[in-house]
C-alpha cells in the first residue's frame, strides 16, 4: 500500500493512498464519540469501509445518505442533517465525515461549518474532482434558486483522505470531468501538469499507471499552496476560480445537467478567448487550452443563443464588485492576472468564439 501526505499550511494533512481506510480514525482524532457520515447514495463499498474503520475505533457512526450530486446542495438537505445531529446530541467534539464527490463534500463541510457554529469535518473524496479540489481548502456551500454556491462558509477540514481505489467505480465521464480542475492547476501554476497531459492524455486517465497519481498529487499541491496563503480569498485564492465565471453560468443555465468540470472546461476556453481580445494572451495559448482539453475528451463549446441568461448569471459571480465584472485571466500560461470590466463587445465576442 503506497501513500503520500501533503500538508496544507500548518493545518491538516491530505492523505493520498490506496486502501488507506485505516488512516481514517487518526484523521477523526481521539476526542470524538460520534461521527456523522454524510455520503452520496451511490457508494456502498466505500460507505461500508468507512463504517467499519470508524466503528472499529469505537465510534458511534450515524449514517446519512443524501441526494445525489447537485441535488444534495440545498437548504432543505442541510436542514435535514441539522435535525439528525440534534436528535443524536451531536457536540462540538463530534466529527462530520463527508464521503463522495464534490457536491457531497461541499454539503458536509457546510453542515459542519454551521452546526454549533462549527464542528470538525474530515473529507473523504471519491471523485477525481473532489480529491484534487473540492475536498481540500475549506470552501463549503450550497446553492440557492438564484445561483451556484451562493450560501456557504470557509471551514477547513481537519483532514482529507483521498483513497485512489475508490476511483475504480467512477463513471468515465466523471473521471474526465475531474481532469478539468487538474488542467486548471496546470494553466494557472504548475505547467508540468500540462506537459504530462500533453505527452500522453490516455496515461493521464489510466487508473493503473503512475501518471494519474502524479497529476493528483501535483494538483493537490497547487491547491494546498494557494489556500495556505489565502484561505478567505482576499486575493491570491481567486486564481483557483479560473474558468468558473462562465463555467458556473453554464451550470446554472443548464439547471446542473452539465457536470461542474465540463462547464469549467468551456469556461477556461471562454476566458482565454476573452484574454485574447483584451490583448493579454496570444492565439497559440488559446489553441493550447483547446488542444489539451479536447485530448482528454472535455467539451470546449457551448450552445449559441443563451447570452442574456449567461450574462445575468455571471453578474452574480463572487468576484463581481458592484457592477464590475471581474475574471481571473492569464497573461501567459502559468501566469494568472485579473481582467476587470471587459467591454460588452469583448464579452460577446468571446461567447461567439465558444458558441458551437
Ligand atoms: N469546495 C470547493 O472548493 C469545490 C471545488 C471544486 C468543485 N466543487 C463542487 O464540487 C461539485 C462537483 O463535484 P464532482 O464532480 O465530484 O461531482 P458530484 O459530487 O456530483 O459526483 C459526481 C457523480 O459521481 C458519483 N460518485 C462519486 N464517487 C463515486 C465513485 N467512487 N464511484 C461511482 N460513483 C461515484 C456521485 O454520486 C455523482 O453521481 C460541484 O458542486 C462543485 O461546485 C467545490
Ligand atoms: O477553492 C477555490 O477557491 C475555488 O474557486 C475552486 C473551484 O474549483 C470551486 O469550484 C469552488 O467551489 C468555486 O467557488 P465559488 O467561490 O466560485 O463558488
Ligand atoms: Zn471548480
Amino acid at each position: 500500500m503506497s501513500r503520500n501526505v501533503i500538508r496544507v499550511g500548518d493545518d491538516y494533512d491530505v492523505v493520498i493512498g490506496d486502501d488507506a481506510w485505516d488512516d481514517l480514525p487518526g484523521l477523526v482524532g481521539e476526542r470524538a464519540q460520534r461521527v456523522l457520515v454524510v455520503r452520496a447514495p451511490t457508494l456502498p463499498g466505500p460507505a461500508e469501509s468507512v463504517r467499519r474503520a470508524l466503528a472499529g475505533a469505537g465510534l458511534e457512526v450515524i449514517d446519512a445518505a443524501v441526494p445525489d450530486a447537485e441535488q444534495a446542495k440545498t437548504a432543505e438537505v442541510a436542514a435535514g442533517l441539522w435535525s439528525l445531529m440534534g436528535q443524536h446530541g451531536f457536540t462540538r467534539t463530534d466529527v462530520v465525515v463527508g464521503l463522495g464527490g464534490g457536491a457531497t463534500t461541499d454539503l458536509a463541510g457546510f453542515v459542519a461549518a454551521t452546526w454549533l457554529r462549527g464542528v470538525p469535518v474530515v473529507q473523504v473524496p471519491t471523485t477525481l474532482l473532489a480529491m484534487v479540489d473540492a475536498a481540500v481548502g475549506g470552501k463549503t456551500g450550497i446553492n440557492t434558486a438564484e445561483g451556484k454556491n451562493l450560501v456557504g462558509a470557509f471551514h477547513p477540514p481537519v483532514g482529507v483522505l483521498a483513497d485512489l481505489t475508490t476511483l475504480r467505480t467512477l463513471p468515465r465521464a466523471d473521471l474526465v470531468a475531474g481532469m478539468a480542475e487538474v488542467v486548471k492547476c496546470g494553466v494557472i501554476v504548475d505547467t508540468t501538469i500540462l506537459e504530462l497531459v500533453e505527452r500522453d492524455p490516455a496515461a493521464a486517465l489510466d487508473l493503473d499507471g503512475p501518471v494519474l497519481r502524479e497529476l493528483v498529487e501535483r494538483a493537490v499541491q497547487v491547491k494546498a499552496d494557494v489556500v495556505a496563503q489565502d484561505l478567505r480569498e482576499s486575493s491570491l485564492r481567486e486564481i483557483l476560480n479560473y474558468g468558473h465565471t462562465f463555467g458556473h453560468a453554464i451550470e446554472q443555465v443548464e439547471h446542473y445537467a452539465w457536470r461542474h468540470g465540463e462547464a469549467v472546461a468551456v469556461g477556461m476556453i471562454y476566458v482565454a478567448e476573452l484574454a485574447l481580445r483584451a490583448g493579454l494572451l496570444g492565439q497559440a495559448d488559446v489553441d493550447r487550452h483547446r488542444a489539451v482539453l479536447t485530448s482528454l475528451g472535455l467539451p470546449t463549446t457551448y450552445a449559441d443563443g443563451q447570452w442574456d441568461d449567461l450574462l445575468t448569471a455571471m453578474r452574480r459571480d463572487k468576484k463581481t464588485r458592484g457592477s464590475l465584472l471581474r475574471f481571473v485571466a492569464l497573461d501567459a500560461i502559468g501566469s494568472p492576472t485579473r481582467l476587470e470590466g471587459p467591454s460588452e463587445q469583448q464579452l460577446r465576442a468571446a461567447y461567439d468564439a465558444v458558441a458551437g
